[in-house]
């Protein structure tokens, strides 16, 4: 499959619901945004009930400001065995000027349920895609050793209620 019979896309007007204190876009509401978009894109793949597993690398490039637009624009970017790897960019854009900037970037790992399967391979055709495609073997170890120390990380976190 190809990274492009993937992609997910979304467009939204930023207005009142969804600023924040500095008459931007509150980061809250792009995560949810991107979860969604980079969720699509998984299930193009898979056709089957995904998770989101983890969220690295989100980098908040540039504010979105008030009545400019945000895209969503996710692909697959890597398949392993039951995991895939989704890289999402998020394109502001001045509707009055027409200029369009680079709001952020993220990655997204998305798990199917045992027993579902996952093509083998993902196909990247443009530059983009070659040059996202390309570092999907090494962030994916980074993914797994940050992974054990989250377990790790874990067990020292307690469960108490706060007030007792
Ligand atoms: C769509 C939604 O809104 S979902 C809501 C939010 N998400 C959730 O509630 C998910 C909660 N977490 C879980 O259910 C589990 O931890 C899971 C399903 C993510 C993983 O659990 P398991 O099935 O036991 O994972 P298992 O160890 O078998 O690993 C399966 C694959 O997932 C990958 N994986 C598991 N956890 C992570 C993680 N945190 N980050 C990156 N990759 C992960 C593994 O590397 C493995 O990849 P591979 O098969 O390509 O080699």
């Amino acid at each position: 499959m190809k990274c492009s019979q993937t992609r997910a896309i979304q467009t939204h007007i930023i207005t009142y619901p969804h600023l924040n204190f500095h008459k931007t876009l509150f980061g809250g509401q792009l995560m949810a945004w991107l979860d969604e978009t980079a969720g699509i894109a998984a299930v193009r793949i898979s056709r089957a009930a995904i998770v989101t597993a983890s969220v690295d690398h989100l980098d908040f490039l540039a504010p979105l400001k008030a009545s400019h637009s945000v895209c969503i624009d996710a692909y697959v970017s890597g398949v392993g065995t039951r995991s895939m790897e989704i890289f999402a960019k998020v394109i502001g854009e001045d509707l009055l000027s027409g200029e369009r900037y680079l709001a952020g970037t993220c990655f997204m790992t998305f798990v199917v349920p045992k027993g579902a399967s996952l093509p083998e391979t993902i196909e990247p055709e443009t530059k983009e895609e070659q040059f996202i495609c390309q570092g999907y073997e090494a962030r994916k170890k980074v993914r797994q050793a940050k992974r054990q120390e989250s377990i790790d990380f874990a067990q020292n976190i307690d469960l108490d209620i706060p007030w007792n």
